[in-house]
């Protein structure tokens, strides 16, 4: 049965000591559940399976829901390709999610939570960290004192291991 969970993960990014509260979705909810946790976080991480077409299909729409929901702000994302461990049984090319992020103007990692060979995972909540960061600062709501940033989550697969 799928599960929901949340953490609290802390890591240094960039000489700043940043506190994630991470919410990892079960990737069933209703829409209401959805928009529901679009409109609880700062930032999002949207995982596909590189062995799951299917998982890649999904991403879209996840897109156009964080967008409805959180117009006229555009949304703090980054596009992770999961299981690159398992390259050998691979159904979405490198490429196609390097073309998808492209389209959604947003950073992409390929990455496995299993084998996180050179710390592709850490990167991609360190460099969501950074795009929350950046937008709070171009909206003017940066407050400098503020150590905790909360970034926020909710995507419909997501890795359960973050490592820095
Ligand atoms: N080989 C490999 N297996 C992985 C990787 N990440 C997750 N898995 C496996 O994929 C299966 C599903 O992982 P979950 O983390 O439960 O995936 P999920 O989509 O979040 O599922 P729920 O937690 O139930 O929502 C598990 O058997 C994991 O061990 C990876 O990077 N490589």
């Amino acid at each position: 049965q799928k599960t929901e969970s949340t953490y609290r993960h802390q890591a240094n990014i960039d000489d700043e000591v940043v506190t994630m509260e991470i919410l990892d979705t079960a990737g069933q909810e209703d829409i209401q559940q959805k928009e529901g946790h679009v409109r609880w976080g700062d930032g999002f991480v949207i995982v596909y399976d590189i062995t799951d077409r299917g998982s890649f299909e999904e991403v879209a729409p996840l897109r156009s829901l964080l967008e409805d929901v959180k117009k006229p702000k555009n949304v703090p994302l980054v596009l992770v390709g999961n299981k690159s461990d398992l390259d050998h049984v691979r159904q979405v090319g490198t490429e196609e999610g390097e073309r998808l992020a492209a389209e959604m103007a947003c950073a992409f990692y390929e990455c496995s939570a299993c084998a996180n060979e050179g710390g592709a995972v850490a990167e991609a909540f360190h460099e969501l960290c950074r795009e929350v960061r950046r937008r709070k600062a171009v909206q003017g709501k940066a407050r400098r004192r503020s150590s905790t940033t909360h970034v926020k989550q909710a995507i419909n697969k997501m890795l359960t291991k973050i490592s820095s």
